[in-house]
Order: structure tokens, then C-alpha cells, then sequence
């Protein structure tokens, strides 16, 4: 039998660093936001970035038009459905997907560029977009954005005021769908109306403890 001296105890510390993983090995994490729309996700990540914390959040690109107050790279790159073929055929997307009648994709190179650097990345997309994610990456982190009710999503559309009515009620009919797809990701956190506080801290809290991990879901592209 060994018995462990404070000298062998000290000896073995020395040997290995506390943190080896963590110093060796620090690169980003990717993490995936899905939730129906008018859930809350930009308003989530916006409060977080406000809150000081650095991540990036890729810029998908996008066949639809600029709504009010929307430009180039902000919030999406606006291209023309020619562009976006190109795009799909020379592989420069992680994944792509025909929602509300529009062509979305997330860009690859974003991703690449970020990660190495130790800068988190988040793909803020939809349930279908969630799904070929997690086949290509499974590694990524998924994270599901709910509100509170179906109504607290209808008010949050109507007080929002950017889409047609044609258009809220075409999204309002896939939040039926979409919300039942949460069981697919690794957190859901509630966005209560008027607790937007609370959603902001759960997922920072998400974040940090990701980071935390003995061996943190690294992944490659
Ligand atoms: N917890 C909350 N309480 C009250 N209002 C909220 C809350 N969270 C978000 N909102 C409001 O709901 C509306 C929709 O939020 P947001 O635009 O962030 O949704 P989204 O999920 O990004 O939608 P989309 O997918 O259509 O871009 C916004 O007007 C926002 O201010």
C-alpha cells in the first residue's frame, strides 16, 4: 500500500498544471440560439453583448429585403437569390434553408476565422437549421429560447410591428412546430414576458458553465 506523503502530494502538483486543459487548449465554443420567432433572441443577445460579453455572432445571409433600419451586415448580408446559389454550390455554408419564403444561410468562414482565435460563436437560427447543424456539428451547444405562451409570442409580434399580417400569422403558425422541437437541444430557457432579466442570466449562466467543462465541447470545421 502507498501512502501519500504532503511531500508525494507536492511532488505530483508540480507535475501537473492545475489548468492544463483549460491554458493548452483555449478555443472558442459554438453555440446555437433557436427559438420561434419573436421569442427573443436578438434581444437576448443584444443585452448580453450590452453586459460586456464577447462572442460572435455569425451574420447570416439572406435573399429577403432589408426591413426598416436594416443594412448590409446589419443584421444579415443581403444578397440576391444568384449570389446565394453560388454560395451553396461552392460549399461556403454551414448549412442552408428556405424559411418564410426566403433563402437563410450561415456562412462557414465566419466560424472558422472565430473559433481558433478563442472567441465563442453563436448561430442564431431556426429548427431546420438547428437540425443540420447538430448532424454536421454535433458537438456545438444548443441552446432553445421559449416565451412564456403562444400569446405572450402573438403580442410580442403585433407590438414589434415588422411584419404583414400575413407574415406574423405564417410565423405564429410555425411556432406551433418549432416550440415542439426543443426536446433536440441541450438547454431550453423561458423568456417570460417581462422577465427578460432572468433569460439573459440563465443563458450567460449556460455560457460560463460550458466553459467550465473537464473537457469543453471543442469542434472543428
Ligand atoms: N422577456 C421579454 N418581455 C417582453 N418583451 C420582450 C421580451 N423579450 C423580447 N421582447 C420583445 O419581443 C419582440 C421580439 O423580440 P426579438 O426581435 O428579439 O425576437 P427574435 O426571436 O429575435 O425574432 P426574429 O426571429 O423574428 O428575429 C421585441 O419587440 C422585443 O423587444
Amino acid at each position: 500500500m502507498r501512502i501519500e506523503t504532503e511531500q508525494t502530494v507536492a511532488q505530483q502538483s508540480n507535475n501537473v498544471s492545475t489548468s492544463s486543459t483549460h491554458s493548452q487548449l483555449k478555443q472558442g465554443l459554438l453555440f446555437v440560439l433557436s427559438a420561434p420567432s419573436g421569442a427573443g433572441k436578438d434581444t437576448v443577445i443584444n443585452t448580453l453583448k450590452e453586459q460586456g460579453m464577447d462572442f460572435h455572432v455569425v451574420s447570416s445571409i439572406t435573399t429577403r429585403a432589408p426591413r426598416p433600419g436594416e443594412s448590409e451586415g446589419n443584421p444579415y448580408h443581403f444578397v440576391d437569390v444568384e449570389t446565394f446559389e453560388r454560395m451553396v454550390a461552392n460549399n461556403e455554408l454551414l448549412e442552408h434553408a428556405l424559411v418564410h419564403d426566403n433563402w437563410y444561410g450561415q456562412p462557414m468562414q465566419q466560424i472558422r476565422e472565430n473559433l481558433p482565435l478563442g472567441r465563442d460563436v453563436l448561430l442564431k437560427i431556426d429548427v431546420q437549421g438547428g437540425a443540420t447543424v447538430r448532424q454536421k456539428v454535433p458537438g456545438a451547444i444548443f441552446i432553445f429560447l421559449v416565451p412564456g405562451s403562444i400569446e405572450e409570442l402573438t403580442s410580442r409580434l403585433i407590438n414589434r410591428d415588422t411584419e404583414t399580417d400575413s407574415e406574423r400569422q405564417l410565423r405564429l403558425k410555425n411556432a406551433q412546430y418549432e416550440l415542439a422541437q426543443q426536446d433536440y437541444y441541450d438547454y431550453v430557457v423561458e423568456n417570460r414576458q417581462g422577465h427578460l432579466a432572468e433569460a439573459v442570466e440563465k443563458v450567460r449562466s449556460i455560457i460560463i458553465a460550458e466553459h467550465c467543462r473537464l473537457h469543453p465541447r471543442y469542434v472543428s470545421l
